[in-house]
């Protein structure tokens, strides 16, 4: 039996490509095992999915001050010595990492101890994590074709994201029950990425009034960003974070206001749903989600606003749009070539772990 190590932390979108990895793994009979940070998202994903956990010290690289940045070079040391001692220990065959900070370690020792590693990068530019990891990975996947010439050319290799195929099979009456809402009225969802943002938040909050008169709003919200005051409006429902109802919940969808995330973005094209695209901006970023909105734009997929065009009436007239014109979206995402990529990174992983 192969041995693999899955890797990936600090937010859900360095997590749910390894989730979507899962069952293919376990058709082919591999031994999996993660690791991780000891109390980010990752873990409570991962362990509900009866992996073996191991969590270690991890530090977050800052460009910027923080006086986190004195005490987190001793974690990042101590996180490198945890993975170092777990790889040697588990002898995998290969490793597989999704990227955030936490990886760094653990792929600098695997490639100091021989093992195969490939990493995968989901966003246009190479984060910081995974410029890191680059020197030390076998392969490096990637998602968008525009990030190949960012790579090392014997490494780079187009795979696109895995996504949940679960995801694919929602059931529309399960949502509508799970909601409590009505199948006669059109349903938008609001997703501000795997953390909820107070900036999407806050706008979609302010036009509700003129949203449900149109619409139900599901709102995935983020940890800690519940508006207890809004509980009682009717076709309206908040949730801080979902997990195996999203399938269901996407089913019954009919339109989407969203961050920008590589993954959600990914998602959302796969099955087909008109959206609106909210960037992070590039104060609060190195950018990505911007070229990504835009990529999605360019391709007729999206309407994208960014932060400083969230004037009610401007969200609320392109909403409509979206919403009048959905057929055009969805014909321009059907001719998306959306590559496999659960069967490209697994024969990746086949070829290395031999
Ligand atoms: C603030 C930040 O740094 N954001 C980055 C982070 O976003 P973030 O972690 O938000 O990542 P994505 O939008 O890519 O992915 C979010 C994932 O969480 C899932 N989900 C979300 C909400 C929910 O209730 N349930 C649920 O399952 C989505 O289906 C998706 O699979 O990683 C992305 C991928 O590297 C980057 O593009 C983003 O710029």
């Amino acid at each position: 039996m192969k041995r693999i190590i899955l890797t990936g932390g600090g937010t859900a979108g360095h997590v749910t490509p390894n989730i979507a990895l899962l069952p293919t793994l376990r058709e082919l009979n591999y031994d999996i095992h993660y690791i991780g940070s000891y109390n980010g998202i990752e873990r409570k994903l991962i362990e509900e999915m009866d992996i073996p956990y191991y969590g270690i010290d991890s530090g977050k690289l800052r460009r910027y001050f923080d006086p986190k940045n004195f005490t987190d070079p001793f974690k990042v040391l101590h996180g490198y010595k945890q993975a170092r001692k777990l790889i040697k220990h588990l002898k995998p065959d290969v490793i597989f990492s999704k990227g955030g900070f936490v990886t760094v370690p653990v792929v600098i020792s695997a490639h100091r101890k021989h093992i195969p590693v490939i990493i995968h990068e989901s966003d246009m530019t190479p984060g910081l994590a995974n410029k890191l990891c680059i020197p030390s990975a076998d392969k490096v996947c990637c998602n968008f074709p525009e990030t190949m010439k960012h790579l090392p050319e014997n490494k780079a290799v187009l795979t696109g994201s895995p996504i949940r195929q679960e995801l694919l099979s929602g059931n529309k009456l399960n949502a509508l029950n799970f909601c409590g809402f009505t199948a006669n009225k059109p349903v938008l969802m609001i997703i501000g990425g795997s953390q909820g943002s107070a900036v999407v938040n806050d706008a979609m909050r302010g036009i509700l009034p003129e949203l449900l008169k149109t619409f139900q709003v599901i709102h995935l919200c983020g940890k800690g960003k519940l508006d207890s005051s809004l509980d009682h409006l009717e076709g309206y429902i908040q949730f801080e974070y979902v997990k195996k109802e999203l399938a269901d919940l996407f089913a019954l969808t009919d339109v989407c206001v969203s961050r920008a995330g590589a993954n959600a973005i990914c998602e959302i094209l796969a099955l087909r749903k008109p959206n609106l695209l909210i960037p992070l901006s590039a104060n609060a970023s190195r950018g990505d989600q911007i070229l990504n909105a835009d990529s999605f734009e360019n391709q007729g997929f999206s309407e994208v606003l960014t932060e400083d065009q969230l004037a009610p009436t401007i969200l609320i007239s392109r909403i409509m749009k979206l919403y009048n014109n959905r057929a055009d979206y969805i014909a321009a995402m059907e001719t998306s070539e959306q590559s496999d990529a659960i069967s490209k990174i697994i024969s990746l992983i086949e070829d290395l772990s031999r």
